[in-house]
């Protein structure tokens, strides 16, 4: 393969891991034979600002019933601008086009660059991608746009509107189980969530290779805007993997490990991976709502809780020292009351 120079090193890490996996036959088993894709449930968003009781209700129930049964859903008449999807699409391809070494470059939206992983000691435990995770409270900060001038406009319009986006979905999701709201709107605000831009090169050596490896995200909810055209998203879904359909109308939400720990598993934080394709590129923007660190995640009904009460910080190092150790994330199960 002839690597462009925009592209990270994914093809050395790969060969390493590969030559020094004491396990190779591990790679074969990523392959599922006659895979489902499947339509995700499908919610007309103006629903919830119908002025009519009963369409809003409804329109409610659909998303906390996804919530639980599928932990994921797509959402159209969203009130994000199509323009403003395009810009952002348009400053992220700019962005990953840069060279690998500007990218990697110090200071660069807060040093927020990773590719592959790190800590992987074999090729499953490798994501054949590369991302910016950015931390928003940064994002107002004009040093770390370097030469990424016309990124920055473009990326704070499009978190602020992700931001009161994913807070009408939350208030939907706590209103549902009768909680009480104030408590919890406090925990997020515009400077603790955080964004991912991700890419993921063409891939060349195996279509065994994970975009993005197994996983659940570590937030209350994500709203993740995939490529209009190449698929690759795949979620659990009755203990099978099943594909998700680009639909260019619609947003993905999906619920994130402290949504189910609050709600005491009823909503579900499901796993999902990204598949790679050998000829063409991907990209996808996630916005992840997220409380502060020092924020605590307790069930709203603390005594029947299956989960210890945890701050986010607290999970977020925990989850960094488990991929350090095993080379992948825990998760939940380390917070259950019964461990
Ligand atoms: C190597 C890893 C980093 C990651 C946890 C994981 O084991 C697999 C996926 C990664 C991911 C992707 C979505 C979110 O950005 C994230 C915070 C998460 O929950 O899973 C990251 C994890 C991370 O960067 O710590
Ligand atoms: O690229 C995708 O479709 C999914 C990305 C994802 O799961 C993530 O960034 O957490
Ligand atoms: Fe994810």
């Amino acid at each position: 393969m002839i690597e462009c120079n925009h592209n990270p090193p994914l093809i050395h890490d790969y060969t390493n891991l590969l030559n020094q996996s004491r396990d190779r036959v591990d790679v074969k088993r990523y392959h599922e034979p006659g895979l489902e894709e499947c339509e995700l449930p499908l919610v007309d968003l103006s629903g919830l600002l119908s002025e009519n009781d009963e369409e809003r209700a409804s329109c409610a129930s659909e998303i906390c019933k996804a919530s639980s049964e599928w932990g994921f859903f797509q959402i159209f008449n969203h009130g994000i601008k199509v323009d403003l999807l395009r810009k952002m699409r348009k400053e992220q391809a700019k962005l990953f086009k840069a060279p690998f070494e500007r990218k990697t470059a110090s200071g660069l939206l807060d040093n927020s660059y990773r590719w592959g992983n790190r800590t992987a000691t074999c090729p499953k435990q490798l994501s054949w991608c590369e991302a910016f995770h950015v931390p928003l409270s940064k994002i107002c900060d004009d040093t770390c746009y370097g030469e990424f001038n016309s990124l920055r406009e473009v990326m704070q319009e499009y978190a602020s509107a992700m931001q009161e986006l994913a807070k009408s979905i939350a208030r939907v999701l706590v209103t549902n189980m009768g909680a009480q709201r104030g408590a919890w709107e406090d925990k997020c605000n515009a400077s603790t969530c955080f964004m991912r831009l991700n890419r993921y090169p063409p891939c060349p050596v195996s279509p065994e290779v994970f975009g993005l490896v197994p996983h659940t995200d570590s937030d209350f909810l994500t709203i993740l805007h995939q490529d209009e055209h190449v698929g690759g998203l795949q979620l659990m879904k009755d203990s099978k993997w099943v594909a998700v359909k680009p639909n260019p109308d619609a947003l993905v939400v999906n619920i994130g490990d402290l949504f189910q720990a609050w709600s005491n598993d009823v909503y579900k934080s499901v796993e999902h991976k990204v598949t790679v394709n050998q000829e063409v590129e991907r990209h996808s923007i996630a916005y992840f709502l997220c409380p502060s660190y020092e924020s605590f995640i307790g069930c709203y009904d603390e005594e029947k809780s299956v989960y210890k009460r945890f701050t986010f910080g607290e999970y977020r190092s925990q989850i960094q020292q488990d991929v350090k150790t095993f080379g992948h994330k825990v998760g939940l199960p380390r917070f259950l009351v019964s461990t």
